[in-house]
């Protein structure tokens, strides 16, 4: 049964251990000179000691005064806070896009600074360098190209695949976020400029689990695009031409991951941003070959369940009760029949009845309401499609507004893709919810795109919500001092966490199992004084945090499944024989944090 055992501590205590920093241990170098200035992983600009200077060939390559680690910090916010007060006023995404621009140069220079900005000011930056802001630097990104980041992999390089990933110049990889770029966020196939996505989830890994930012590998698979504007854009910078399909697609992607797992067979791959039918193709081809996952479907999934069973303990029901909350998904894609998946294997376990486990979804997509009459139903939806003689007053392809009036649901949950669908007259409908605290999920990505803005959910449903987007949005002020909370449902809550506890169990797959111990280790970490104001999620201030919790349970769901092979050092036994405290020290101190480290040369 799902276990919300409260943490014994305080959270605050825990953290501070966690970013507790020990002298760094050395780092080796293969360089010298300005090979390694140029180097974003070794440099530390004017921060070379004389010592390392002297050692590493630096001497007069950079002006004499050494500028402490503390000192480049500082200065760099200076920037970042006048660049702040210069574009004040401008339209919005002129400023994102300058923010976005200051922080990508400091990432292209010298990493060791930019992850440690970026973790300090991860609420600030998060929607930077991640949602909403990566959206527009995706579609922006053939004019804001400057110097290339990751691997890309095309339709061309068939064969070439397994010598070409000897290009990479990193021995050891990690973690790699893979795109074809089909379905960027909700905007569409943007083709190869979709590389902007696996490099804001690998930033998140480096910030939020600590993965190792030179064990990192982003990477676009280009196989054309079915995106008019871009083929006939003179400075698209992909293939131009219609995407591959059937046989000839996948054997690209088998190519690609044969090679991976060549090299790196310990690396962990997250497909991200694919169109349903591949997002759905390559987990049920892959997930039982390589240590991968989906994060749209999985991810998105577990972060969604642990937000309804959130949503159960703030409409003060006891979570037995979660088997009889009425939710509406609307959008029937990856990440919406993802949801329903996961949330009918957790009815199924809590009931012991699997067949009727989905009886109070209900399943939207563009034509409407699903049912059996559906015609040509996709098979993923099946299982959620409505028998028309079970729900009295609704007819296949009913409206949304139509359902929300009829089932008058607890949770409407939008993985649509599509903004302002949850319109006034829709959220007004919400009035009418049996549950005195509706919940309102608007899930899509980027802001732009959610299914209702934060103030317009409080406005037209009542300050009586609960709210959660993908994308931030303020909190929002309700008049007589109240405030509406506002949550960000994000799978960023899980898919770091999800990465590091592989990763450090060495597991050789990513189980439904690994995922529901995730899930409900998100769940459980609300207190339930958060529950009632409505917080369903940590803040993302605590991300580094969750994740170490998170990555702990992944970790010993994977033991548990016999799946754990040991990460360096570390074997199966002792990763088994380790208590809960201990996994989670241990998953802690394993985290990588930016410091300066002494740079030793090696040839
Ligand atoms: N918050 C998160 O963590 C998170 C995670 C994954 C995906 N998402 C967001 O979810 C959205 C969808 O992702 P996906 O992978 O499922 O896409 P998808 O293209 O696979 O599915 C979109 C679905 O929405 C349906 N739809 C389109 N217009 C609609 C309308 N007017 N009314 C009802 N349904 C409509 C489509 O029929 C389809 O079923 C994207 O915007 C993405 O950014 C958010
Ligand atoms: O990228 C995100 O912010 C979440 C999700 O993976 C999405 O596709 O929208
Ligand atoms: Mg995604």
């Amino acid at each position: 049964m799902w276990n919300l055992a409260r943490f014994a501590g305080s959270r605050l205590s825990r953290s501070r251990r966690l970013f507790s920093t020990a002298i760094p241990g050395p780092c080796i170098v293969h360089k010298r000179g300005a090979d390694i200035l140029h180097d974003p992983w070794f440099n530390k600009d004017t921060g070379f000691p004389l010592t390392e200077r002297d050692r590493l060939g630096l001497r007069g390559l950079l002006p004499p005064r050494v500028i402490s680690f503390e000192q480049q910090y500082a200065r760099f916010m200076e920037s970042y806070h006048s660049l702040e007060k210069n574009t004040k006023g401008q339209p919005d995404g002129v400023v994102a896009l300058a923010k976005w621009r200051i922080l990508n140069r400091l990432h292209d220079r010298n990493e060791t600074l930019y992850y440690r900005v970026l973790i300090d000011n991860i609420k600030d930056f998060a929607p930077i360098i991640y949602t909403p802001t990566v959206g527009l630097v995706c579609q922006n990104y053939s004019g804001l190209f400057r110097r290339p980041r990751g691997m890309y992999f095309s339709a061309k390089d068939k064969g070439e695949m397994m010598s070409m990933i000897y290009n990479w110049p990193s021995e050891k990889v990690d973690m790699i976020v893979l795109t074809d770029g089909s379905r960027i966020l909700g905007l569409g196939d943007l083709g190869v400029q979709g590389i902007g996505i696996p490099i804001g989830k690998l930033d998140m890994y480096v910030a939020a689990a600590g993965i190792n930012p030179q064990r990192i590998l982003p990477v676009m698979l280009d196989v054309g695009t079915n995106n008019q504007k871009l083929l006939e854009d003179p400075l698209y910078l992909g293939l131009r031409q219609p995407r591959f399909e059937g046989e000839e697609y996948l054997s690209i992607v088998d190519e690609f991951m044969e090679a991976v797992f060549t090299r790196w067979p310990k690396a962990i791959v997250q497909f991200e941003d694919f169109q349903m039918k591949w997002a759905f193709e390559t987990l049920e081809r892959y997930r039982k070959r390589f240590c991968m996952f989906n994060d749209d479907i999985q991810g998105t999934a577990g972060v969604a369940l642990a937000g309804l069973l959130g949503t159960v303990r703030a409409q003060g029901r006891s979570l037995a009760d979660f088997p009889n909350q009425k939710i509406v998904v609307v959008g029937a894609g990856s990440a919406g029949l993802g949801v329903l998946s996961m949330a009918v294997q957790a009815v199924a376990k809590m009931t012991g009845k699997g067949k009727t486990a989905a009886q109070n979804f209900f399943l939207l997509d563009k034509d409407g309401l699903i049912t059996k009459e559906r015609k040509s139903l996709d098979p993923a939806a099946a299982p959620f499609a409505k028998d028309p003689g079970q729900i009295v007053g609704l007819r296949e392809g009913a409206s949304l507004l139509e359902v929300v009036k009829k089932v008058k649901p607890d949770v409407l949950l939008g993985l649509s893709g599509v903004g302002g669908v949850f319109n006034e007259e829709v959220l007004k409908a919400l009035r009418e919810s049996e549950s005195s605290k509706p919940a309102i999920f608007a899930m899509s990505n980027p802001t732009m795109n959610a299914e209702c803005t934060a103030a317009d959910a409080f406005k037209h449903a009542g300050e009586n919500i609960v709210f959660a987007s993908g994308s931030p949005f303020e909190n929002v002020l309700l008049g007589n001092g109240k405030v509406g909370y506002v949550n960000q449902a994000n799978n960023m809550y899980l898919f770091p966490g999800i990465g590091l506890g592989a990763l450090l169990s060495g597991a050789r797959f990513i189980t439904d199992r690994m995922w529901q111990a995730a899930a409900e280790c998100l769940a459980s970490y609300m207190t339930d004084e958060e529950i009632q104001k409505g917080i369903l999620y940590p803040s993302i201030n605590s991300i580094r945090h969750i994740t170490a919790e998170v990555g702990a349970s992944v970790l010993r769901a994977a033991v548990a499944e016999e799946l754990a092979e040991g990460h360096g050092d570390v074997g199966p036994k002792d990763l088994a024989h380790m208590s809960k405290e201990e996994t989670v020290g241990y998953v802690s101190r394993n985290m990588w944090f930016p410091i300066y480290s002494p740079l030793v040369h090696e040839k």
